[in-house]
């Protein structure tokens, strides 16, 4: 199968570079120009395994302007708040029959990506696998090979025959995909997940295992789920799990899978720039409000990213 990685971060290269090892032809596309320009002064990407082996892979990597190739499907994996941009940069490369795949976390990129997709031709889905862009052209990725796990949907809740090739590519380079035919349930069980974990952990500047370490964490994961799960209820989602179900996907893969790794937003927080909280914690907040409900510890949670996402500018600039 040929793929074109839109977005060739932590996650874009990891997807890519897998899927590339798994026999597939993969092009990877990035408007960031320090990681493109180090990319091709080092004839490809420095990959590390956990800390360990790093080795260089070879990939073609191109700006948005000067791509033309014609891949049977497009793998978004930008930030929520830079897809719109990076869309309208590609979009004179996108074709009718092409597919758009992402697993970004948070909400807002499907109503983006149905601006230049069909909505038989959108597949989404969530990753529990956790990478680290160490800087331009160095990346991490954290657990073993085949330890993370992932979900996908249609849009349309109808698989076609390519969505089946899809999960067959990606089954080969070992990501564990579960095909479901619940588009929203699947998508909004990640964006609980993550209004928990990466929230939590980016405001007391933790790992997942030390969140989860602590004796009061099953207590405030239960509540930020409750009012999350209010919330998706309200707007008619068909949750993928249990409340009680989700508490231990919180733990597992804080406690055994990543227990090491600090979540992609606290790597924004840390690194000065602005995370994705409006599309998560916020995005539960606006959804509840839609129906008279209020969530009011994620309403809070955001508040109090966004103040620290102020104060970290502050320090930047001194
Ligand atoms: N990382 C993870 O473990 C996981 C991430 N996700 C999701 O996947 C999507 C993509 O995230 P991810 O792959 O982590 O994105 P990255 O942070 O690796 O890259 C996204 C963009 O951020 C900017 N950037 C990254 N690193 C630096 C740096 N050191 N200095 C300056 N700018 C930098 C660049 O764009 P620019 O210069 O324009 O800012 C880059 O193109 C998100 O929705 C995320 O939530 C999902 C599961 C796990
Ligand atoms: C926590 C993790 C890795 C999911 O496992 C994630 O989604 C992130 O870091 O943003």
């Amino acid at each position: 199968m040929k793929f074109t990685v839109v977005g060739s971060g932590a996650m874009g290269l990891r997807y890519g570079v897998l899927l590339q090892d798994a026999g597939n032809e993969v092009d990877f596309v990035d408007p960031w120009e320090p990681h493109v320009e180090k990319m091709r002064e080092q004839g490809g990407v420095y990959v590390s395994r956990d800390h360990e082996a790093k080795h260089l892979v070879p990939v073609n990597v191109f700006y948005p302007e000067e791509y033309q190739g014609e891949p049977d499907c497009y793998i978004f994996f930008t930030k929520q708040m830079q897809l719109a941009d990076v869309l309208a940069r590609c979009a004179h490369f996108f074709k009718p029959n092409q597919y758009a795949f992402t697993c970004m976390n948070g909400m807002g990129h499907v109503e983006k990506l149905l601006q230049y997709f069909k909505p038989e031709k959108l597949i989404a889905g969530t990753a529990l696998v956790a990478t680290v862009l160490n800087g331009p052209g160095d990346v991490d990725f954290i657990g073993a090979r085949g330890a993370g796990t992932m979900n996908l949907a249609n849009y349309t809740e109808k698989p076609d025959e390519f969505t089946h090739q899809l999960v067959a590519e990606l089954d080969k380079a070992q990501f564990n995909p579960n095909l479901t035919t619940n588009f929203r349930g699947t998508l909004m069980a990640k964006v609980v997940f993550n209004s928990v974990v990466n929230t939590l952990c980016t405001m007391f500047e933790m790992t997942m295992g030390e969140y989860a370490a602590y004796e009061g964490a099953d207590e405030m994961s239960r509540q930020l789920i409750d009012e999350a799960y209010d919330a998706c209820e309200r707007d008619g989602v068909k949750m993928i799990n249990s409340r009680q179900e989700e508490l231990d996907s919180v733990n597992y893969v804080s406690k055994v899978a990543n227990p090491l790794h600090y979540p992609s937003m606290y790597q924004d927080m840390h690194n000065y720039r602005r995370t994705e909280v409006d599309y998560i914690n916020g995005y539960l907040v606006k959804m509840g409000r839609k129906h008279g409900y209020e969530a009011k510890t994620h309403a809070f949670l955001t508040h109090e990213v966004h103040l620290a996402e102020l104060q970290k500018q502050k320090e930047k600039q001194k």
